[in-house]
């Protein structure tokens, strides 16, 4: 069968994006996961921290959802919400739409340029919840805002939180950023633990200076990635109830893959976070794939370079240059 995608990155946190709208393809929940295992793999010849698939909605401009490289399917992904966004708009011919996804109708926008002309879109994070049901987070409270898990760390503070995908979040200094700190923790959380029994996103964050963050996120179905949306987003909520960073303000968030902004918004008990960042485009694809009884065979047939990425790399440069003063 043959197959259009796009591959694409938000910060460096790449994904496959295939539009069901209009064709045919017949996917059912496990063709979708076994396109994730077998396309997301690192050693095939595509490869990608998810796939994002776009499909027609009856409430939205678009519905989308994201397939995690493990083959489990996540509730949101914020970087992937650029993407889809920036596609769903160019391909509607619009500069704003609402994209359907597994728990709410998400607002996304062009946006001006983050740096240079780097195509650049902003999208909802919502809804936010600090209950721990709502992750799960299985201890004997209803919330855990800054507070310890002594059963994963005795040094470390954190905050739990969904926006709806879920984090585990704590702040931390240069030294525990680079130590194996954050493997050790994720790893625990990720494998079959009483804590979290649908693992965690776990997101360590460095203070830089007023209204500058680093985040380097552990995620769920996937392991380290350059960058996550929804992880940036809730780090930087977490600095604002930290008194860190203010409400309503962008703050510029720092990843592995470059930078994005965050703006945390609250009405009433309600938050609401502002992704800004980019939606990059790297090349158009059509690959020729077989569903076999011994897993996915995938070819490239064709292939055409968008070239955003060598813009996208001045973004980075500067990110890169930014964080050696830290
Ligand atoms: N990279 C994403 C989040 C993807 C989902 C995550 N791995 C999960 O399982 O919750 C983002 O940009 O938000």
């Amino acid at each position: 069968m043959l197959i259009d995608l796009i591959k694409c990155h938000g910060s460096n946190n790449d994904f496959l994006l295939i539009d069901e709208t209009d064709r045919n393809y017949k996917f059912d929940d496990f063709k979708r996961r076994d396109l994730a295992l077998a396309l997301c793999d690192r050693e095939s010849s595509l490869g990608a921290d998810g796939i994002l698939f776009i499909r027609p909605s009856r409430v939205a401009d678009a519905q989308y959802r994201i397939f995690n490289s493990d083959g489990t399917e996540a509730s949101m992904c914020g970087n992937g919400l650029r993407c889809a966004g920036r596609y769903v708009c160019e391909k509607l011919g619009v500069d704003e739409a609402v994209i359907e996804t597994m728990k709410a109708n998400l607002k996304v926008k062009k946006h001006e340029a983050i740096f240079s002309d780097i195509p650049t879109y902003q999208v909802e994070i919502s809804p936010v919840t600090f209950e721990l049901k709502d992750l799960p987070l299985k201890l004997d409270q209803e919330t855990l805002i800054q507070e310890k898990i002594p059963q994963l760390s005795e040094e470390l503070t954190f905050t739990a939180l969904a926006v709806p995908n879920p984090h585990l979040t704590t702040v931390v200094s240069k030294e525990q950023l680079e130590s194996d700190l954050q493997t050790e923790l994720s790893e625990k959380v990720n494998n079959p633990n009483d804590l979290f029994p649908d693992g965690v996103n776990v997101s360590f964050i460095r203070l830089l200076e007023k209204g500058s963050i680093f985040v380097k996120t552990y995620e769920r179905g996937v392991g380290y990635t350059n960058a996550c949306g929804t992880a940036m987003s809730a780090s930087t909520l977490v600095t604002c109830l930290m008194g860190e960073n203010e409400l309503d303000q962008p703050i510029n968030v720092y990843n592995n893959g470059g930078m994005v902004q965050c703006a945390v918004h609250k009405e009433g008990e309600t938050y609401t976070i502002d992704l800004i960042g980019n939606a990059t485009f790297v090349y158009a694809a059509q690959i020729d794939v077989n569903f076999t009884k011994e897993g996915i065979l995938a070819e490239i047939l064709e292939q055409e370079e968008f070239n955003e990425d060598t813009l996208y790399s001045r973004l980075q440069e500067h990110a890169k240059k930014y964080l050696s003063q830290f």
